[in-house]
């Protein structure tokens, strides 16, 4: 390591001084123009990491659902996972160091994760569309040069695109083809194979209306749509040409508004889906015939695939295990119908995807989803061999229903959540079981609920347990919670401090809108007193 150079270069991307952030949910997340020294840094940790890992690791530019003013960047890992947590440690003490004590940090997190600084390194990066991405990118490539570190830039991508670069690197192509077109043929051959099989359900020209939050999603979408334009046709709206960046848009708008996007047109009974701002979260809805708005979040895309899954795997009869991983803000509903009605093992984890991607990979198939439609489903190596085994050489049914699987398998993303991927295995589940949107939403009905947020001095006052359904900190707070909970019936409510905003969630859910909307009230009202709130008080009504 030449201190000298990185010490010269990082003044170019100097800290500002007293400034500390936390790597948190999905990496640091702040004002853009408070992340230079961050994105420098990065590119400095990402070197090391490769090095260490022997391995590509990836770096994202993006802040997802947040405002446009907003930027943030996260680290992949060499399966495409998300970093380990003991390196969002170095992350946090990397980005945390003044100036001066930047090369002491760098020599102590080489030393302590014992990376060889002869290895040679290797960093793929990508960005969203945020006016503030591609200079924060370069920033990102400085760090990495200065370390020695080589790269491939591959500009505006998905942050699920990224994830797939990085898996496809390492796994010598095994993967897939490391390259956007390399992505569009892999999901859109595994689509049309897939939806080849769906017997002739009369709707043979499906069409489907997107809200790409004026992301990276729209670019990428449009380039793709033409790769499986024969078994699907879909239209773009909120493609960035005019809007702002999730503003009234979007797949967090619609699943925390609960009501549809701004700038997308719909016609009663039309199917129609939300990508938030880097494409990594899908949610479906549709307006009924009295107007009504009906939301498909992600426990219902999970509750859909499980059961097309559950069905193939019965045909296959080899005792393969399924699981479906949740957070605490699944709807009740969605729980007691995986398992009561379908009979699935459902988990409960931390919110963040990756909690719930690593419950996942302890099934031979696991489904996660985030109530907010981030999510995949892992397929073991092991279930893998099994299912391309029988595709070959087991008879009729089984083997139509392997061969299916096989589809499946690469139709998904399986290093993280992916809008595009989920929305294509939607899509064929739906050709393939003659389903309408309504149909879909008929399987449960969610139980109202509501998300709020509260401003606190200090959001890790809070902390928690079980899973964030209980809290530990500061005292009192869960027992004015339990106190709140029994007044109301089928009631459940929990608070945790976000990782990704500087907020405190509140999360409620109840037999009515109205007494989970007061639910909710009081609920925050208690946040604000014992977990020191400020600025305005929660106010009553929405
Ligand atoms: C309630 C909620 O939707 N929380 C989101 C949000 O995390 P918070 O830590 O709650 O801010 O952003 C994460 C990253 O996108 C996502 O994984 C998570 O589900
Ligand atoms: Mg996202």
């Amino acid at each position: 390591m030449d201190l000298d150079a990185i010490t010269k270069q990082s003044a170019l991307h100097a800290k500002p001084d007293g400034l500390t952030l936390q790597y948190g949910t999905a990496g640091f997340r702040t004002k853009a123009e408070h992340l230079d020294h961050v994105m420098f840094r990065m590119g400095l940790l990402a070197v090391l990491r490769s090095k260490q890992t022997k391995s590509t690791i990836g770096v994202m530019v993006t802040a997802s659902h947040n405002p446009e003013e907003d930027n943030g960047v996260k680290l992949v890992d060499p399966l495409g996972e998300m970093l380990a947590a003991s390196w969002e440690e170095h992350a946090t003490c990397l980005a945390n160091a003044e100036e001066q004590h930047l090369p002491r940090v760098l020599v102590d997190i080489s030393e302590k994760a014992a990376v060889d600084l002869h290895q040679d390194a290797f960093v793929v990066i990508g960005r969203d569309t945020r006016p503030s991405s591609e200079k924060l990118s370069q920033s990102v490539i400085d760090g990495v040069t200065v370390l020695g570190g080589q790269f491939h830039d591959y500009g505006l991508l998905t942050t699920p695109q990224l994830h797939y670069m990085v898996f496809c690197r390492n796994s010598e192509g095994q993967y897939g083809e490391a390259s956007v077109e390399g992505y569009y043929q892999k999901l859109s051959s595994a689509f049309v194979e897939l939806t080849k099989q769906a017997f002739c359900s009369g709707d043979d020209h499906r069409t489907l209306k997107v809200d790409c939050a004026n992301g990276i999603g729209a670019l990428k979408l449009a380039e793709m749509k033409h790769y499986f334009s024969q078994g699907l046709s879909v239209q773009l709206f909120n493609d960035g040409t005019r809007g702002k960046l999730n503003h009234l848009c979007g797949a967090d708008f619609v699943k925390s508004h609960q009501k549809p996007p701004q700038g997308i047109e719909m016609k009663a009974n039309e199917r129609c889906c939300s990508f938030d701002g880097d494409a990594d979260r899908i949610v479906y809805y549709y307006h009924d015939a009295d107007g009504q708005f009906h939301l498909i979040d992600g426990d219902k895309i999970a509750t859909l695939i499980s059961s097309f899954l559950k069905e193939l795997l019965l045909e296959i009869g080899d005792g393969l295990s399924l699981g479906v991983v949740q957070t605490a803000y699944a709807n009740g509903s969605s729980t007691r119908y995986l398992e009561e009605v379908m009979k699935v093992p459902v988990y409960c984890t931390k919110t963040g995807v990756k909690h719930l991607h690593h419950k996942a990979q302890e099934f031979d198939i696991g489904v996660y989803f985030e109530a907010n439609g981030h999510g995949t489903v892992l397929f073991s190596k092991a279930a893998e061999t099994k299912i391309k085994q029988l595709a070959k050489e087991s008879e009729d049914e089984k083997r139509k229903a392997a061969k299916m699987l096989e589809n499946v398998i690469d139709l998904f993303n399986q290093t993280i959540g992916d809008a595009i991927s989920d929305m294509l295995v939607i899509e064929a589940i739906l050709a393939l079981k003659g389903l309408t949107v309504q149909q879909w939403d008929a399987l449960y009905t969610d139980l109202p609920n509501r998300q709020l947020k509260v401003k606190v001095a200090d959001r890790q006052v809070i902390s928690t347990t079980d899973a964030e359904r209980q809290v530990v900190k500061p005292p009192g707070l869960q027992e004015a919670i339990n106190d709140l909970v029994k007044k109301y019936r089928l009631s459940r409510a929990f608070v945790r401090p976000s990782g990704t905003e500087d907020i405190v969630r509140v999360y409620a859910e109840a037999d009515s809108q109205e007494n989970t909307d007061s639910l909710a009230y009081e609920v925050s009202l208690a946040v604000f007193q014992l977990a020191g709130g400020i600025g305005e008080r929660p106010q009553r009504g929405f």
